[in-house]
């Protein structure tokens, strides 16, 4: 029996993956195989040793130690791309929302419910108050082109928007989906200097924290409204606040609000709805719960954050898998452990990703059980290797 344990809120579609399948067990036990999780703070959990997997139905993997759970020989997933058109969706949005002065306009209209005056001619003589822009004709700056970043861009574009982007590290297959009519910033200053709306798709990471820091304010064209639909920390909030104070910032659209941003003037605080689409949640739980699943059964890897995809078709009776560091000489120690055995190998690959690697070995007999426990203390005996598995 398979376990697999879920935190937060799963969209049935996937989890329906787990239930109706006889060999797996959900939410079961404290010692489970895999995990499925969303935005749940993983970085003080104690993982249980049987964990072999964790997958994240979602982009961000800011909430997992990543780097504790490599080196506990855990496999990572997210899911690029299931929940992306969700968020460019609510990006648009808020794009012609915040330039149109809408929450403030409907807040106030929706304060007229007791009132017993004439509703609408209070409306009319109020409605001058709201006047706002059309984004037709704006710049938007769009920082980051993975998944999300390349949509808004594209259908940015399409709403008439003057669209400059910058992604030093953009990837071959966003560049290929790009409109060629977005600019190329090759500074991130071009994109302070010259944009009315900015929008940031960018992951957070050590690198990008406070990628829009006191110094980004001083370079901003005045007036800006920044769209954060990323992460709460890629901002500093104290700059943010008296940027805004200062008019420097016109707006600040925020999917992750706390208290000090709730406390700052002209923020639209949204309560992380980006990807809070049914259709984006079952893309995600059903995507999550296909790699999460293959991987516990075959070994093979695909969108995992920590490791390369590795696929080879089941080919003999037996699989080695093995997680290693990506250091001379693994293929041949893992090799060598075999060589002790009556086996063949039938098949093998090896693919590194950065400084980790993962060698998976199809043999065309089944090890005794005795054999395999012996073949497993081996291979973990050998420095470097995090964890051995046989399937
Ligand atoms: N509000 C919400 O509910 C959601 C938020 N997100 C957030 O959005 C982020 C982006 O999501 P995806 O587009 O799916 O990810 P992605 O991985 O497809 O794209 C990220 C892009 O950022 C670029 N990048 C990285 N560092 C950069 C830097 N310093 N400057 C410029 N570009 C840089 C990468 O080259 C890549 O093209 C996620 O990491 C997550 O934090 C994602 C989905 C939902
Ligand atoms: O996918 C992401 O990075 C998100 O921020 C979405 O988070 P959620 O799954 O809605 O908790």
């Amino acid at each position: 029996m398979i376990s697999i344990n879920t935190y937060n809120a799963i969209s049935q579609s996937g989890l329906s993956l787990i239930e109706d399948d006889l060999n797996y067990h959900l939410n079961g036990n404290g010692d489970p195989d895999g995990i499925l999780v969303r935005s749940k703070n993983l970085h003080d959990y104690d993982f249980p040793a049987s964990v072999k997997a964790i997958a994240r139905a979602g982009a961000g993997v800011n909430n997992i130690p990543i780097d504790l759970c490599t080196e506990k020989g855990i496999v990572v997933f997210n899911t690029p791309g299931a929940n992306a058109n969700a968020v460019k969706e609510l990006v648009l949005a808020n794009l012609i929302a915040s330039s149109r002065n809408l929450y403030s306009a409907v807040g106030w209209t929706n304060s007229l419910r007791d009132s017993e005056g004439d509703v609408p001619g209070v409306v009319e003589a109020k409605k001058k108050e709201f006047v706002g822009s059309e984004i037709k004709g704006k710049k938007l700056g769009v920082v980051g082109l993975g998944a999300i970043g390349v949509l808004v861009a594209n259908d940015a574009l399409a709403l008439g928007m003057d669209v400059v982007a910058y992604d030093p590290f953009i990837s071959v297959d966003a560049a290929w989906r790009l409109s060629q009519d977005v600019k190329r910033a090759h500074q991130i200053e071009e994109v302070w200097a010259e944009c009315d709306f900015v929008t940031l798709h960018i992951p957070l990471t050590d690198k990008t924290a406070s990628f829009v820091s006191e110094g980004a304010f001083g370079k901003m064209k005045k007036g800006m409204t920044i769209l954060n639909f990323s992460r709460g920390e890629l901002v500093e909030e104290d700059a943010m606040a008296a940027a805004l104070e200062s008019g420097i910032v016109r707006k600040y659209v925020t999917d992750f609000p706390n208290e000090k941003v709730l406390a700052m003037k002209n923020v639209v605080p949204v309560p992380h709805l980006g990807a809070s689409t049914v259709e984006s949640e079952e893309n995600c739980a059903i995507m999550a719960t296909k790699q999460l699943k293959t991987y516990l059964e075959t070994g093979n890897i695909k969108h995992a954050v920590n490791l390369p995809d590795v696929e080879l078709p089941y080919s003999g009776k037996m699989r080695v898998t093995v997680m290693h560091q990506n250091i001379p000489n693994m293929v041949g120690q893992i090799a060598t452990v075999l060589s002790g055995y009556a086996v063949n190998i039938a098949d093998m690959i090896n693919r590194s990703k950065n400084t980790w690697a993962y060698t998976m070995i199809d043999l065309d007999q089944k090890l005794a059980d005795d054999e395999q426990a012996e073949v497993k203390q081996k291979m973990k005996n050998i420095t470097g290797v995090v964890s051995v598995r046989l399937i």
